[in-house]
């Protein structure tokens, strides 16, 4: 039997009208399991809403939204439990312990062993020394490492990520980023990963999608970008498609 090359999401035409902003205009893409895909662009440029819409929290306004092969909209329940997400926005019962929210979270999933996998979860990511502490009462890094267990409770093979090192000193977010490699790696997930920060996105993606007020003004691998733009770093391409200069498909 030949191996399933399907796409894990696969976006169509999918875009996002607020009242009277255009926060995405017609977006099409797909991930490859395995795959790290970038979300590049300034404040405003549609990163959030785009990962929003494939999370299920906010309604696309046109397109579709396919994952594991199905319609998301029309039949989540397929696809919830294999899929999850980190977002520095969204924050977990402050009075609860870190334990007690893995644990609530855990058991949405259907995680088995919960306790266990919680156990471990803390192993790798050092939350043992405050597992047991009232989630409101932990530093910001702290905080992107326990979202960052609670993102991968169910052994996602869809994970998206928004910002998943912001605040996190830069000893840490190299070891988290490290964590990410080493996760996409064993259970061949699909990442999506929006990010300001362009070393993470050099260093974890395969893919770079260079998103300017809700348009895709580029696409291609890291390197593919380097070369079109003439640069020696992500930073200035990204500087070049912000100010609309350079080689790119933009410019
Ligand atoms: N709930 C909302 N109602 C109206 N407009 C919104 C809403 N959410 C976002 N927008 C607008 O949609 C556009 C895209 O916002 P979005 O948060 O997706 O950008 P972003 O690329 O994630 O930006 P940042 O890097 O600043 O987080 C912006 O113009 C924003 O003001």
């Amino acid at each position: 039997m030949s191996p399933d090359t399907s796409p894990i999401l696969r976006v169509a035409g999918v875009s996002k009208t607020y009242a009277e902003t255009v926060a995405v205009k017609p977006l099409s893409f797909a991930l490859p399991a395995g795959s790290v895909t970038g979300l590049l662009g300034g404040n405003g440029a549609g990163k959030t809403t785009t990962i929003g819409m494939v999370m299920g929290l906010i309604e696309p306004t046109t397109g579709t939204i396919e994952i594991f092969g199905r319609e998301f909209l029309k039949d989540r329940y397929h696809a919830l439990g294999r899929m999850n997400f980190e977002s520095p926005y969204v924050d977990m019962p402050h009075r609860l312990t870190v334990r007690q929210n893995l644990t609530v979270f855990g058991r949405l999933y259907g995680v088995r062993g919960v306790a266990d996998k919680i156990e471990e979860l803390a192993g790798d990511l050092a939350l043992k020394e405050f597992l047991d502490r009232p989630s409101g009462r932990l530093s910001a890094g702290q905080k992107t490492r326990v979202a960052l267990a609670k993102a991968l409770i169910n052994e996602p093979e869809l994970l998206l990520l928004d910002e998943p090192t912001a605040s996190l000193d830069p000893d840490t977010a190299d070891w988290v980023r490290a964590h990410l490699e080493d996760y996409r790696r064993r259970r061949n997930c699909a990442i999506l990963l929006a990010s300001h920060n362009m070393a993470e996105v050099e260093r974890l993606c395969d893919r770079v999608m260079m998103l300017k007020e809700g348009s895709l003004v580029d696409d291609g691998s890291p390197a593919e970008l380097l070369a079109r733009y003439g640069r020696g770093n992500l930073e200035d391409v990204f500087l070049d498609v912000a100010r609309g200069r350079g080689n790119g498909a933009a410019a």
